[in-house]
């Protein structure tokens, strides 16, 4: 008889995953889904299913990558009227498979994942765009992304100053005392934003919190928020003066509201880049617009539950 699933609670996911085995195999997935049905994975577009007397959504997100063995769905929900209260804006499990047999193997925490996949990602994305010699990096939105993104490009670069700003003054204060030494709370975005060489935003904001008058010549803008197709984080002039990469064309496409109403142009995805068959010009403006891949969390969940075996 199967055995039965394990049940693998944030404690443990935390316990487990590291950023650096983390990226480096988010690294090899990322240039497997870029390389098509060559590179093995299978990952439609993920369902989005509108909650709408509660202002909230869930994504359902399965993915396999063969080269990983790797077999997971996940169910991810995104509430903004959680913000300050008891549940956390952003929930999820994820369900592994076994890809020889379809039998379930581990229903997993999703949210330790998808907040370390996704700060992975963009630190990933800044290794292969960021201006050389990056010193000053600039975060917007002081939630769980921005907490996770801190921790992994403070772990993966060498930047001097760090400013962070967010909607309230406190929620920025709070993040800069919980980071320690190097992070600054700042007034405005604008403030926060002007002469960075690495910009993150994270927040859950629907207009533009970011606009591009204020961005560097040069920088980097890791755009991670605003991923449905009426929301922006950043504005038209920053879209339509960077050059563009993104996570998925298609996802990018179909989600981003920030690559849809802008009408900006793709240039790649990121694991074109990865792959060799597509040039990071780190020293133009560059925008990458992380959507959140499924295969990232498959590959996640894999090396979580092959970490406990
Ligand atoms: N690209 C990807 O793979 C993923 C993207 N996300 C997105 O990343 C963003 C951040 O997620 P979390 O940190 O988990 O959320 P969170 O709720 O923990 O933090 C959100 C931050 O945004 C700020 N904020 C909220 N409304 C705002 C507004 N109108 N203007 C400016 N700031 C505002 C909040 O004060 C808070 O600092 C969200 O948009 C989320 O949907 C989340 C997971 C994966
Ligand atoms: O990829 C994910 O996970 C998410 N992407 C967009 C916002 C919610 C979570």
């Amino acid at each position: 008889m199967a055995n039965l699933p394990t049940y693998i609670g944030a404690e443990q996911v935390q316990s487990v995953l590291r950023y650096d085995a983390l990226v480096a195999r988010l690294e090899v997935a990322l240039g497997r889904f870029s390389l098509g049905a060559a590179g093995g994975v299978v990952q439609p577009l993920r369902a989005i299913v509108p909650v709408s007397p509660h202002s909230g959504w869930l994504l359902v997100m399965p993915a396999y990558s063969a080269g990983d063995e790797a077999l997971a769905t996940k169910l991810v929900t995104s509430y903004s009227g959680n913000a300050g209260g008891p549940f956390p804006t952003h929930q999820a499990t994820i369900l592994l498979l076994d890809p020889a047999n379809g039998s379930l193997r581990a229903i997993m925490d999703g949210r330790i994942i998808t907040d370390m996949r996704t700060a992975a990602v963009s630190a990933i994305a800044t290794k292969y765009l960021s201006p050389p010699e990056s010193r000053i990096l600039c975060i917007l939105g002081a939630g769980a992304q921005a907490h996770s993104h801190y921790q992994v490009l403070m772990q993966m670069f060498h930047f001097d100053e760090v400013r962070v700003w967010s909607q309230t003054w406190e929620s920025a204060e709070r993040f800069a005392g919980a980071a320690g030494g190097a992070v600054t709370p700042r007034r405005s975005a604008e403030e926060a934003a002007r002469g960075a060489d690495v910009i993150v935003t994270v927040t859950m904001a629907t207009d533009p919190v970011l606009r591009g008058a204020w961005v560097k010549p040069g920088a980097l803008v890791n755009v991670v928020g605003a991923n449905r197709p009426t929301w922006r984080e950043v504005d038209d002039d920053l879209m339509q003066s960077a050059v563009i990469y993104v996570d998925c064309r298609e996802a990018a496409s179909r989600e981003s509201g920030d690559i849809i109403l802008s009408g900006a142009n793709i240039f790649a995805e990121l694991g074109e880049v990865i792959n060799g068959s597509k040039p990071a010009h780190r020293e133009k403006t560059t925008v990458f617009k992380s959507q959140g891949l499924a295969v990232e969390d498959a590959v996640a969940a894999k090396l979580v539950y092959d970490s406990l075996q």
